[in-house]
């Protein structure tokens, strides 16, 4: 170890790039030492700056927390609060190299609500340090951080009970949390555990081995992390080449261009494109260095084929012998990462490698329970919950299982309406049901219904507050479309909840399962060939964009009834506003639960001015000015 002769920037670049690279994420809080672990070891490595350490010197002397010895959790708590501003998942990295490997270590906030940061770290990691505090033992935040670590495919901890010279350098103190230790990574599935007694105040244990536990025969931390064998399970995959890009620069080349992520791959091979599975043999590996005659995981290439194929971002180019499977429901863990909470059924945009596809939580199996690992029944997850869920998407992916491929087996759910990142997972397996079910040919299909009756079938999905006037105007609309011959029918919340629906509540996640099934109810009754009427609440964007979609442009019309909160309040026929005001109704629509305006519906309706008639004619210019 120690400051390498420098003999030219190139040659210390090309020295370093030859290296290997060990990625791994410290966990525990402040209070057990991460900090100062995390500093001894940059200064150990001699990689902070000069004025780094000055600075360091004097903070600590005036602080004066450590009898005047530099106190190193003010380096990294000073860095770590300067890099927090205006980041939101808040993940330190820091580099440093020795002579043996280089290093990339992400640095975690400890407390429970940081679960998200810990899981971003832990993601691109190989190895978790887990800091115990020798007096303490395991803690609850020791149980979830190693878990945590699991779920994110890390299988090698290093635990490092630290402050040992607090318990007197007690080999029996050591060997007791050891053991815990082992039991509790055992139950989780990390198959190596390294426990280490370290003093990281005193630099004991950390970067040279200590002379005050010659009962301990191991390595030093740092030797640890230096030698340490990480098996990669990609190393057994075939080729797997997720496009991020396809390169076009002229009529003569098209390339497509990304990082291999398994496997290794030679001019002259056949691969597969997926999803949609056409075939061809490699051409040629185009590097920024000039044409390869292999490649391998790791590696950031262009690849041209023989043939000229339909490929798009997001597309896997695979080892024909050995491709991935493509499916388009899966059982995954899903750890939600936002305020408003992750509702089953909603749409959301997965995305996944260099593809985004729309997804829906299908069911919540369970929630897992952090810090205790039991499974409990939930309807929704919560900002910092973990969920085993299966997810079904619009269109089917390649993918490998997040135990194998992390990149091929990682994926992020994105919100339609803000564009957040709300949640974080891993795909587990492929549900075989999807495969099994097909759709049957019919020989009278939509038009040939559509046809007898006589009309073009359409929705008309009328939306606003409880009182607006929804299923006065629905209703009116139904008499005179009756009268002109039309067939028709009018599917109203109040009657749909008595029957189909009548197991669900108020709550946002079963207002969202209501207007999911309504939504489906009236797509059939389309292709049955009516003109449905549908008036409910609905009162989130997303659900409506959702049930649009199920149409084919021109046959879903959003009639919006925009009647003041005010008027709809002051009619009240029901008593229920005046129920929810007194607190006798909870998630009432306007009162405590929200409604979403429609940002361009096909009619704006002012539910508080006109007379339920003079509605009802516009709705019935708008429906026939379509047909
Ligand atoms: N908490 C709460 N919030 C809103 N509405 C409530 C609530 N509890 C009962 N009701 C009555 O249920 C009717 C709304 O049902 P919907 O199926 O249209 O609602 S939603 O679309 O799922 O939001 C609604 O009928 P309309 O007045 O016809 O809209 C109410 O009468
Ligand atoms: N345009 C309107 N002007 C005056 N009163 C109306 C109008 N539309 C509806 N109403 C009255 O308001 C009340 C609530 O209407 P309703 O159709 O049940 O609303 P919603 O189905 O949206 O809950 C009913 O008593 C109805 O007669």
């Amino acid at each position: 170890m120690g400051r390498e002769p420098i003999l030219s920037v190139d040659d210390y670049l090309a020295r370093h790039e030859a290296k290997d690279l060990l990625r791994f994420i410290t966990c525990g809080s402040v209070d057990d030492g991460k900090s100062t672990l995390l500093g001894r070891l940059l200064y150990d490595t001699k990689l902070l700056f000069d004025d780094q350490l000055a600075a360091l010197e004097g903070d600590s002397l005036r602080h004066g927390t450590q009898n005047g010895e530099l106190d190193f959790a003010l380096l990294v708590d000073g860095l770590s609060a300067e890099r927090e501003q205006g980041i939101t998942i808040d993940v330190a990295y820091r580099f440093f190299t020795t002579e043996r490997r280089k290093f990339i270590v992400a640095d975690c906030p400890g407390h429970e609500q940081y679960t998200r940061n810990m899981a971003t770290g832990a993601s691109t990691a190989d190895l978790a340090v887990v800091l115990v505090d020798a007096r303490k033992g395991l803690l609850t935040q020791t149980r979830r951080h190693t878990y945590i670590a699991a779920l994110l495919g890390i299988r090698h901890v290093l635990l490092a009970v630290n402050k040992m010279d607090l318990v007197g350098y007690d080999e029996a103190t050591f060997r007791a949390i050891e053991a815990d230790y082992a039991a509790l990574a055992q139950g989780m599935g990390i198959t190596q555990v390294t426990a280490i007694p370290v003093s990281a105040l005193r630099g004991e244990n950390v970067s040279a081995r200590a002379t005050t536990m010659p009962w301990f025969t191991g390595t030093s931390l740092l030797e640890h992390l230096e030698t340490v064998v990480i098996e990669r399970p990609a190393d057994t995959l075939g080729f797997r080449l997720p496009v991020q890009w396809v390169a076009r620069p002229d009529q003569n080349f098209r390339g497509y261009a990304g990082q291999v992520v398994a496997g290794a791959i030679a001019p002259g091979d056949e691969v597969v494109v997926l999803p949609g599975g056409a075939r061809s043999r490699v051409a040629r590996i185009v590097t920024a260095d000039g044409d390869r005659k292999r490649a391998a995981t790791g590696d950031a290439i262009t690849l041209t084929l023989e043939d000229e194929r339909d490929i798009s971002r997001g597309d896997v180019i695979a080892a024909a012998h050995n491709p991935p499977q493509v499916a388009d429901q899966f059982a995954t863990h899903l750890l939600w990462m936002d305020e408003s909470a992750l509702l089953p059924g909603r749409g959301y945009w997965l995305k996944i490698g260099a593809r985004t596809v729309g997804a829906q939580v299908t069911e919540i199996k369970h929630k897992v329970d952090v810090n205790t690992q039991e499974e409990l029944a939930a309807k929704r997850l919560e900002l910092n919950e973990v969920g085993y869920c299966n997810l079904g998407l619009d269109q089917p992916i390649a993918f490998e299982s997040y135990a194998n491929c992390r990149e091929l087996g990682a994926f992020i759910l994105i919100d339609r309406q803000t564009n957040a990142t709300v949640g974080a997972g891993t795909l587990d397996f492929a549900l075989r049901r999807a495969d099994n079910i097909h759709w049957q040919h019919m020989d009278i299909d939509r038009a040939a219904r559509a046809r007898i009756k006589g009309q073009s079938p359409a929705c008309l999905w009328f939306t606003g507050l409880s009182g607006s006037g929804k299923s006065t105007v629905a209703n009116l609309v139904e008499k005179r479309l009756f009268a002109l011959g039309r067939h028709t029918y009018l599917l109203d919340g109040d009657n749909v909840r008595h029957g189909l629906n009548r197991d669900l509540g108020f709550t946002d996640e079963d207002r969202v399962e209501n207007i999911r099934r309504v939504a489906e109810v009236a797509k059939l009754m389309v292709d049955a060939g009516l003109i449905v009427l549908v008036s409910f609440i609905s009162p989130f964007r997303e659900e409506r964009r959702m049930a649009r979609e199920l149409f084919a442009p021109g046959e879903f019309h959003e009639v919006f009834v925009d009647t003041p909160l005010a008027v709809c309040e002051a009619r009240d026929v029901k008593g229920l506003y005046a129920k929810a005001r007194a607190g006798g109704i909870r998630n009432f629509t306007g009162i405590d639960s929200p409604y979403e305006v429609p940002e361009s519906p096909e009619l704006h309706l002012r539910g508080g001015d006109q007379s339920p008639e003079q509605l009802a004619e516009q709705v019935i210019e708008e429906l026939l000015r379509a047909q």
